[in-house]
């Protein structure tokens, strides 16, 4: 498959995103898609020692979320589902599906997507495996709202806004979303003003890819080196904390972890 001759954006998502094929595409764990399984893994081992590494008087009161994936929301952020704080936090998605596929989870109805070798992985690295599936219902009930965003909008949840977070984690949506280099230190910019002051941004982004593809469609990805998003971080007022930035390198496609 070709990169997009014309890169796809927030409409482009909103008419050919199929969220539950992409699910199946990467987070199914299956053996048949062993980058994929790989990618997934290392991505959740990351940042679990991420947060296991902020001790409990720095750990964030709140934390919010542009991403879709409700069960790898709830297992990234680990321990911290378990602050009080989070259950008044909503998550952030792009497009009506995404939106639909995470309701249907959240209300455990037929045809949701089987988070369940993903959630069994991350609570086995929490320690919790055994009691995986009581912690994805009290994780279920945590969720108070779904709400839309949209990154490259100055307000990217619209004029209803949440209160500002303490936290947000972006993974793998800036680069899809943003066409050139401008709109990537604004949709930074955009987000940061969801984030109390002092707040942390998580993100992980692709770096040096022109595309991805999911249900045999082609996605761009802004072709982005390592140096050009930290100065977008720093430009859109970020400092890269002690703890979080990594660099793995798995399936040809290193990411970068900043806050
Ligand atoms: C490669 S998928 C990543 C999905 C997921 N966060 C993950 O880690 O697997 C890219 C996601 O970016 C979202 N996206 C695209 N444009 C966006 C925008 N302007 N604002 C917010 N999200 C956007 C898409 O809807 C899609 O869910």
């Amino acid at each position: 498959m070709e990169v997009p001759a014309i890169f796809t954006e927030a409409e482009f998502y909103q008419q050919n995103f199929d969220p539950q094929e992409y699910l199946k595409e990467f987070y199914s764990m299956s053996s048949s898609r062993e980058g994929a399984r790989a990618f997934m893994m290392q991505n959740l081992r990351i940042l679990h020692k991420m947060f296991s590494s902020v001790s409990s008087s720095e750990a964030p009161r709140g934390v919010g979320w542009h991403r879709f994936q409700a069960a790898q929301h709830g297992a990234s952020c680990g321990r911290h589902t378990h602050a009080p704080a989070l259950l008044r936090t909503p998550l952030c998605l792009h497009t009506d599906w995404n939106c639909w596929e995470l309701e249907k989870w959240l209300k455990n109805k037929a045809g949701a997507f089987n988070w369940e070798p993903v959630v069994k992985y991350f609570y086995e690295l929490e320690g919790y495996r055994e009691k995986w599936a009581k912690k994805q219902e009290k994780l279920r009930k945590k969720v108070k709202q779904v709400l839309k965003c949209d990154v490259t909008k100055a307000k990217p949840m619209g004029p209803m806004s949440p209160p500002p977070a303490d936290c947000i984690i972006s993974m793998l949506c800036l680069e899809g979303a943003c066409k050139e280099l401008a709109t990537f230190c604004s949709a930074l910019r955009n987000i940061s003003t969801l984030l109390k002051p002092g707040g942390h941004l998580v993100t992980v982004t692709a770096l040096e890819d022109t595309y991805y593809t999911s249900n045999k469609q082609a996605f761009s990805c802004l072709c982005l080196q390592k140096q050009e998003v930290e100065e977008a971080m720093v430009a859109a007022g970020f400092e890269q904390t002690k703890h979080s930035k990594q660099t793995p390198q798995v399936n040809k496609s290193p990411s970068l972890f900043y806050s």
